[in-house]
């Protein structure tokens, strides 16, 4: 037996959900660049889940069952004000209320293809209200009611907030969502995709996800990188900082990619939105600074920026608290986490590898007082 450290190069399912060829990412086939000009996240959704872009009538209907689905049960929100809520991180308070979601659904162990769908559109839906409502109750506040005429953009900024968004940040907001949506086999979806290959529920699947998401080597890198730029402070202290780490061979959060060598194609749609949204707010510092990190990173170690770097200044510039910043690529990845649940149970097989073995061999039980 041989293995591949990470498996990496390893191909694990044939899926027709999302592809990275040659450095460019498609959904179903459409290129990144061109959805993240054009697209609303609502299309984006109907496009991963069913193959294809929606009619007018069916963008409609979607949007009409998201807004009729986005209400989080009361006993969630009872339950997120008895957590000790200034020590818990946002992904984990987010961990446990998708999973406790899943207690009142009713649907959640029926596995005909309707219900899965129906479960979809319900978990799509309330990602945002527990985002929100976590980010409300930890300030002592009360959750937000979503408003059913807003987008999906707009919603989840009216309900982190109090007030509808301005149409510059829905609208850097809904391409942010656009950009997080789906990403072939990274860690999070593979992480899906093995929990219910064993006909585990959805809400086990994404429960599981956000688990693998939480970390820094995957979206938990994004709230790591605004610390990073807050650390250094100001544009002269890069070139200091940065050497240092890379004489330290410390990781640079928001840097390299375990598919993409030439470059993340989200990265530059990100970077014109942190230039434009930090002239807005008057902090071009964070955009300068991010610059002078990747010509830096670049030219000195070869690694291109990721999705996760700009997208901090990006979220920063719209307002939000920095430890959101991954629960919101959740709020967006759980769309692809979706459609590749879907994609799994459509096809199943369990997923179980197999392990070389190089521990002890030919070991003789001793009793434990004899040892
Ligand atoms: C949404 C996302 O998940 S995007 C990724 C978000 N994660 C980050 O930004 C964290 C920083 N980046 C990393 O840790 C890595 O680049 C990963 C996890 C993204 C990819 O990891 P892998 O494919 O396993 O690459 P690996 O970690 O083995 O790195 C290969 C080499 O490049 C170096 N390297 C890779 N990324 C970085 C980085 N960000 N900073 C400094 N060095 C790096 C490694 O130290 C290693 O060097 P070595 O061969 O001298 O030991
Ligand atoms: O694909 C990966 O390994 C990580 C990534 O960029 C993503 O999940 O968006």
């Amino acid at each position: 037996m041989s293995t591949t450290r990470g498996l990496e190069g390893v191909v694990a399912t044939s899926s027709s959900v999302s592809s990275i060829i040659d450095d460019v990412l498609t959904y179903q086939g459409y290129n990144i660049d061109d959805l993240a000009e054009n697209a609303s996240f609502e299309e984006v959704i109907f496009l991963l889940w069913n193959g294809r872009l929606p009619k007018r009538s069916e963008l409609d209907e979607l949007t009409k069952q998201l807004a009729e689905n986005m209400e989080v049960p009361k006993e969630v929100f009872d339950y997120m004000k008895a957590y000790p809520v200034d020590k818990v991180h946002p992904m984990a308070a987010l961990r446990t209320a998708i999973s406790q979601l899943g207690l009142y659904d009713e649907a959640a162990d029926e596995m005909t293809e309707e219900a899965n769908k129906q479960k979809a559109i319900r978990l799509q839906a309330k990602i945002p209200a527990v985002v929100t409502g976590f980010s409300r109750i930890r300030e002592g506040k009360e959750p937000i009611a979503p408003k059913k005429e807003l987008s999906f953009a707009a919603n989840f900024l009216y309900m982190l907030k109090g007030e509808e968004p301005d149409e510059t940040s829905e609208t850097a907001f809904n391409k942010a969502l656009v950009l997080h949506a789906d990403h072939e086999l990274n860690a999070s979806t593979f992480t899906a995709r093995v929990c219910v290959a064993t006909l585990s529920d959805i809400y086990s699947g994404v429960t599981a996800a956000i688990g693998a998401l939480k970390g820094p080597l995957h979206g938990g890198a994004n709230e790591r990188v605004m610390a990073m730029l807050m650390e250094i402070g100001n544009t002269d202290n890069v070139e200091p900082y940065i050497r240092k780490a890379i004489d330290n061979k410390e990781k640079i959060m928001g840097f390299g990619h375990r598919v993409y060598k030439q470059g993340d194609p989200r990265a530059k749609h990100l970077r014109e939105m942190s230039k434009k949204l930090t002239g807005i707010t008057g902090e071009s510092k964070w955009y300068d600074m991010s610059i002078k990190i990747e010509e830096m990173v670049t030219s000195e170690k070869g690694l291109p920026p990721n999705v996760d770097f700009y997208s901090a200044s990006v979220y920063h510039s719209l307002g939000i608290d920095h430890d959101l910043f991954t629960p919101i690529f959740a709020t967006s990845r759980v769309s692809g986490w979706i459609a590749h649940i879907l994609e799994q149970y459509s096809n199943n097989r369990l997923i179980r590898p197999r392990a070389e073995y190089v521990g002890p061999e030919k070991q003789t039980y001793v009793p434990v007082d004899e040892r």
